[in-house]
């Protein structure tokens, strides 16, 4: 694979003790699995979502109501602005329970995260393969996410390319996906 483009900074193995990170927030978080609609259509989500911050987040229709981050997260999030040099204020956590979970390909650039947002990704769990393509060019690139990945993605990250994580038909563990943002409300 061609190295990543360097609006992608991947660091391995980022957090310490993943699994008993992971353990705690799969019982801890007050998952649910929201109805979207995109085009007119709605569905229920292809995964469990549980949106914590000071504001409600609004995205393809699904309303989040403001939750409180739990301190553990909070520390994380203190630890992931240190090593970025970011500030965050929200994160939306992600539970793909196999492989038949998914998030399609997307942007995440909604007006409230500003222009060129950093958004700082930690991945738990079982590794699932993640693709991010870039806009103009076509271009595609796939690497895999999980067991306390961190990708902190900034610049044109989301003005230039699209990401998402497909369903699988390889048996996979479930992976949490935890994406710290700055929500400016
Ligand atoms: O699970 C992932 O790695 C990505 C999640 C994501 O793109 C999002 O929540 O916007
Ligand atoms: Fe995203």
């Amino acid at each position: 694979m061609t190295r990543l483009p360097e609006c992608f900074r991947y660091f391995p193995a980022w957090v310490d003790a993943p699994d008993q990170l992971f353990a705690e927030l799969v019982d801890g978080l007050d998952w649910e699995q929201k109805d979207i609609t995109i085009a007119g259509r709605t569905t229920p989500t292809p995964r469990l979502t549980c949106w914590m911050g000071d504001a409600a987040y609004t995205y393809s229709g699904v309303r989040n109501e403001p939750r409180p981050l739990p301190p553990v997260l909070a520390r994380l999030q203190d630890r992931i602005s240190a090593e970025s040099g970011a500030a965050y204020n929200s994160c939306l956590a992600n539970l793909y329970r196999d492989g038949s979970d998914s998030i399609g390909y997307h942007s995440d650039n909604e007006r409230e995260l500003g222009d060129r947002p950093t958004i700082a990704s930690v991945s738990l769990g079982s590794r699932r393969t993640f693709h991010v393509k870039q806009a103009a060019s076509g271009q595609r690139w796939a690497f895999e996410l999980g067991e306390g990945d961190l990708l902190i993605m900034a610049g044109d990250s989301q003005s230039g390319y699209r990401h998402s994580v497909p369903k699988t038909v390889r048996p996979v563990g479930p992976r949490l996906n935890l994406t710290f943002r700055q929500f400016f409300a």
